[in-house]
């Protein structure tokens, strides 16, 4: 019997299988920030244990910083600390760092793909659980707690059982104004957000293979929120196309073999799938969340659910809670909810292309009176692009700030939260209780769709601004 893309990857990693025990695998590339690594370090210093490979790991800082000022004073006392030992730790332990204002500085799961450290076969892991990202290349790449971080530094080896093997098969290219986020919002809509826990996802057919690196790494990222632990995409000529001279894929001859392995790294005709489903993405329409976990969600020119019309209880329950929460009246159309926050960034939707697909709707446009709105580019090296592009213009001149690359008002670890009471269109990946600031409502949407609302003032249908 063929084998599934993960399980090609995974098998290749077996370093050692214990009888009674899960199977050790190698990892090829190891990404940590300044939250969960510095409990880690201390554990390994305690035990006079150094890195394993140093020259395997990366590290930024992108949680907590300041996206106004690249300084570590800008920073609140809490982020001051984890900074500095995360400075401190990089040094002692010969990690490569790229910290404040450093060109490759930015969020972890864009700038490991974005220097080309990230590639498709190996294994990749981060203390974030976001990390499912760069599955996208075809890498089996997902988030570890902290006690494996440790791990991973000392050993470059973790146990990991085999996962159930889930394939979602897309059939048909999105439309105009339909993107990967949609996408992967209306899978989180028909699978809830526990339908992949303890899976490995792989994403296929031609509503994905016709993606970009970019919208197949929104899918991949929020992966998660569906309960998924990796969320893989066979590399592709796109795949190797986006990673071709990125300062850290391989070079000349390096080069040339590693895309002949890649190539090999597809799911084979006679493999099975645990489960498999489909998505009708050719008729797919933008998409915006109404609750308090991404699987609330529904299509533009939906109603919001009406308890009293469900007829399970537990389900029931969880409507009213949300609703009562996000304060949207039970069965309210979502087009025309007013907004007063917007948010366009994170490791979701944080690359060029979607500042690019946002610009296309604000271009000589005002964001509505009353709206705050930031667009925090991803990573130094988007925001450099998205300048040159003269992107950053038409935000500002849009009434968006321009900020500084990091995590933001994602989750408002740092001093962009959103205020109390607000209402958020924001493109990140998860819209929790209080996520982005205490008693802040947040609505998952793409960044076109963001843009949308930002000069409305209000969740409209962006197709009406794409004429
Ligand atoms: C702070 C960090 C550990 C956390 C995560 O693991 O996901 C964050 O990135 C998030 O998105 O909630
Ligand atoms: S941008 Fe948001 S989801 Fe992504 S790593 Fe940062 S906090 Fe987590």
């Amino acid at each position: 019997m063929g084998k599934t893309l993960y399980e090609k990857v995974y098998d290749a990693h077996v370093v050692y299988e214990a009888e009674g025990e899960l199977p050790l695998l190698y990892i090829d590339r190891h990404i940590v920030h300044e939250v969960t690594s510095p409990q880690a370090f201390s554990g390994l210093r305690e035990a006079g244990r150094k890195l394993r490979r140093p020259e395997l790991m990366m590290a930024t800082m992108d949680h907590d910083i300041s996206t106004q000022e690249a300084t570590i004073e800008a920073c609140s006392c809490v982020a001051k600390k984890q900074v500095t030992t995360l400075m401190k730790n990089c040094e002692e332990f010969g990690v490569e760092l790229f910290g404040l204002g450093h060109p490759n500085q930015g969020i972890v799961h864009i700038i490991g793909p974005q220097t080309g450290f990230t590639l498709p076969g190996t294994t990749l892991v981060c203390g974030d659980s976001h990390t499912a990202t760069h599955g996208a290349f075809g890498a089996l790449a997902f988030g570890i707690g902290t006690s494996e971080v440790e791990h991973v530094m000392a050993t470059q080896t973790l146990k990991q059982a085999k996962l159930k093997t889930m394939r979602i098969n897309c059939v048909g290219k999105l439309s105009k104004g339909v993107y990967a986020k949609d996408l992967i919002l209306e899978i989180a809509r028909v699978l809830t957000t526990a339908g992949a826990t303890g899976y490995a996802i792989e994403f296929a057919g031609d509503g994905v293979t016709s993606l970009s690196m970019e919208g197949r790494m929104t899918l991949s990222n929020m992966a998660i929120e569906i309960g998924a632990k990796a969320g893989m995409i066979a590399p592709d000529e796109t795949t190797f196309e986006y990673l071709k001279d990125r300062p850290f894929a391989p070079k000349g001859k390096d080069w040339e073999e590693a895309v002949q392995y890649w190539k090999s790294l597809k799911t084979d005709d006679d493999a099975v799938f645990d489960k498999e489903i489909t998505i009708d993405s050719g008729h797919l329409i933008p998409m915006v969340t109404w609750g308090t976990n991404p699987g609330q969600v529904c299509h533009i020119t939906d109603n919001v659910p009406d308890p009293a019309q469900c007829s399970n209880e537990q389900e029931r329950h969880g409507i009213e809670a949300a609703l009562s929460y996000i304060q949207i009246e039970p069965g309210q159309p979502i087009a025309g909810v007013a907004i007063d926050t917007v948010f366009i960034g994170s490791c979701t939707n944080g690359r060029i292309e979607d500042f690019r697909e946002a610009a296309k709707v604000l271009k000589g446009k005002h964001v509505a009176e009353g709206v705050r709105a930031l667009a925090v580019p991803g990573s130094m090296a988007v925001k450099a692009m998205a300048e040159e592009e003269g992107l950053d213009q038409i935000f500002k001149e849009a009434g968006f700030e321009w900020r500084l690359p990091g995590c933001s008002m994602c989750l408002g670890m740092n001093d962009d939260i959103a205020a109390p009471g607000s209402r958020v269109a924001s493109t990140s990946n998860r819209n929790f209780i209080g996520r982005q600031g205490r008693g802040s409502r947040t609505h998952l949407m793409s960044p076109a769709m963001a843009a949308a609302a930002a000069i409305n003032g209000k969740i409209v249908d962006v197709r009406d601004y794409l004429k």
